[in-house]
């Protein structure tokens, strides 16, 4: 990829992404509309995957078919809000490596705390996408790159749903190699933290926590 940042408007991510965002929206629908949604970033965010060619045969003759290149890559999802992403893609790309990264953002300092990281073998390797769906301050995120390069990767996309214009200038200053992929750029974030207009707090809303 080229882009730093990709906001993928087609209607279909457009109209789910509204639903999300209103406040009456229940925990269950929040949930199934972020699976959605994640399938379709998905898309946008594997359309340039290397690809090769395997000879196969159909019921009628041989033929030379395309299929992706590479070791198998990695999913990464940043707990624990990513899960929501996760899964979709997951769906998708049912047979990537899959990783956690345990933070959570400190309410006062809008720092991420770190709390669990496992990821899989030869990350040097791999594609390796990160998905969140709030790219807020960035601060998260750009920890995330840090601990996931000093892993070894080399090879980053960062996924996510809304983005606030701060943290795709804090990714950009921090990790000018990432490409982001996101639904929507907000217009800013509030005294909070948070992305406004936004959604509020993806995790609680996935997870009828608050
Ligand atoms: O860009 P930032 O300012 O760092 O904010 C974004 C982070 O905040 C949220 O996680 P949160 O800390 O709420 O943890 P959770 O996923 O457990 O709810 C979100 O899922 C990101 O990880
Ligand atoms: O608006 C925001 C900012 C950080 N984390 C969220 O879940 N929402
Ligand atoms: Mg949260």
């Amino acid at each position: 990829m080229t882009e730093h940042l990709t906001v993928v408007d087609h209607p279909l991510v457009q109209h789910k992404l509204t639903i999300m965002r209103q406040r009456d929206t229940s925990t269950a629908s929040f949930r199934q509309l972020l699976r959605e949604i994640s399938q379709l970033l998905a898309y946008e965010i594997t359309r340039e995957l290397p690809m090769t060619r395997r000879t196969i045969e159909t019921p009628l003759m041989e033929m030379e078919a395309p299929v992706l290149a590479g070791k198998k890559l990695a999913l990464i999802s940043i707990l624990r809000a990513g899960n929501g992403l996760l899964d979709g893609v997951l769906e998708l790309i049912p047979s990537a490596r899959v990783g956690f990264i345990g933070l959570y953002r400190d309410k006062t300092t809008l720092q991420p705390v770190q709390y669990y990281f496992k990821v899989p073998d030869s990350l040097e390797d791999r594609l390796v996408i990160a998905v969140d769906p709030m790219l807020a301050t960035g601060n998260s995120s750009a920890a995330a790159v840090d601990l996931l390069k000093q892993a070894g990767a080399t090879n980053i996309r960062f996924l996510c749903l809304l983005a606030a214009p701060e943290g795709v200038a804090r990714m950009r200053e921090a990790h000018p190699d990432v490409p982001i992929v996101t639904a929507a750029l907000d217009a800013r974030l509030n005294e909070k933290g948070y992305i406004v207009p936004g959604l509020g707090d993806a995790g609680d809303r996935m997870f009828g926590t608050k």
